[in-house]
């Protein structure tokens, strides 16, 4: 199997010397700038960074009933501000998904705007964030796709069915996009197999704790660097061995598997 090396520095780091700024960290020798950032906001407990990761995103995506959190939660953190200008100051470009759970009131709101919004109440077979990322896909050219980073917010905790549609979301377009569901708690991505990832972390934002979890297969093989309990040509599986209570030992992870594996981490945003 030939190794390549995939662009999995999705990850967040933040305390950057510059900006003190979440950011999303580049691979050595690539342009900075030439990773766009799209922010997909789900219908649950959007994290405190959010208005950061707002502000360094060129495409912002409501699932469905994420709008009402944008619409409800955004003016609760800035109260000397009027809701109506914060409102205006992070409205999203488009609203997607089978409309079932965005309140009447705002989705006239937004529409009022001049927002997107994209009715697809005729599909009951795909999830909100589906729709979201399809549309993702569809409107970004191919070759800039190696480019993105999708942030999911509001994609872990909460309903857990939701959470393994997510967790279906980043399976069903794991080798197309780069996605990660993030909460407050944790960052969430799967690995494809059959890549060398180098993973760059921040550690002033993210661990100590991490995992590698096979998902689909077990794994018969994985090997990896960077970690405190390191994989040597290791296998895992539910019912024996599974990486997780990991801890980082490095800024950066390698991982090489002939299994797909979330990678995990836990965050930890002190505003
Ligand atoms: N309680 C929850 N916990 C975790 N994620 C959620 C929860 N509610 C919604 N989400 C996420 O936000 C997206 C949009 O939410 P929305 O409430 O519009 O979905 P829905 O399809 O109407 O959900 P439901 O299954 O409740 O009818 C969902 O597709 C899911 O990813
Ligand atoms: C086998 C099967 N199980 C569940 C659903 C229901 N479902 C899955 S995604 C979705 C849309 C949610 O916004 C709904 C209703 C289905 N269609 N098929």
């Amino acid at each position: 199997m030939t190794m390549m090396q995939h662009n999995t520095d999705h990850v967040l780091f933040y305390g950057d010397s510059r900006n003190n700024m979440i950011r999303s960290k580049k691979k050595d020798g690539d342009d900075d700038d030439s990773i766009m950032l799209v922010l997909v906001l789900l219908n649950y407990h959007l994290p405190r960074f959010t208005p950061i990761l707002w502000d360094q995103a060129s495409l912002h995506v409501c699932a469905d009933g994420g709008a009402n959190r944008l619409y409800d939660e955004l003016p609760l953190w800035f109260p000397d501000d009027d809701p109506a200008d914060v409102r205006q100051r992070y409205k999203p470009d488009v609203i997607k998904g089978d409309l079932d759970s965005i309140r009447p009131e705002v989705k006239e709101y937004y529409s009022e705007m001049g927002v997107k919004i994209i009715d697809e109440s005729h599909d009951q077979d795909t999830t909100d964030l589906h729709k979201c990322v399809i549309f993702i896909r569809d409107c970004v050219p191919d070759l800039d796709k190696n480019h993105i980073k999708l942030l999911v917010l509001g994609g872990l905790g909460g309903r857990f069915d939701h959470e393994a549609a997510n967790i279906n979301v980043l399976y069903t377009f794991a080798t197309v996009l780069r996605i990660v569901l993030l909460s407050e708690e944790s960052s969430l991505t799967l690995l494809p197999s059959g890549y060398l990832h180098e993973i760059h972390v921040n550690r002033s934002f993210e661990g100590p704790h991490c995992g590698l979890v096979p998902l689909g297969a077990p794994s018969t093989s994985t090997t990896t660097t960077g970690l405190h309990w390191n994989l040597d040509d290791t296998p895992m599986a539910f019912g024996s061995l599974i990486s997780t209570c990991n801890l980082l030992e490095s800024d950066i992870v390698t991982v090489r598997s002939d299994a797909y594996l979330l990678w995990t981490t836990e965050i930890r945003y002190e505003p």
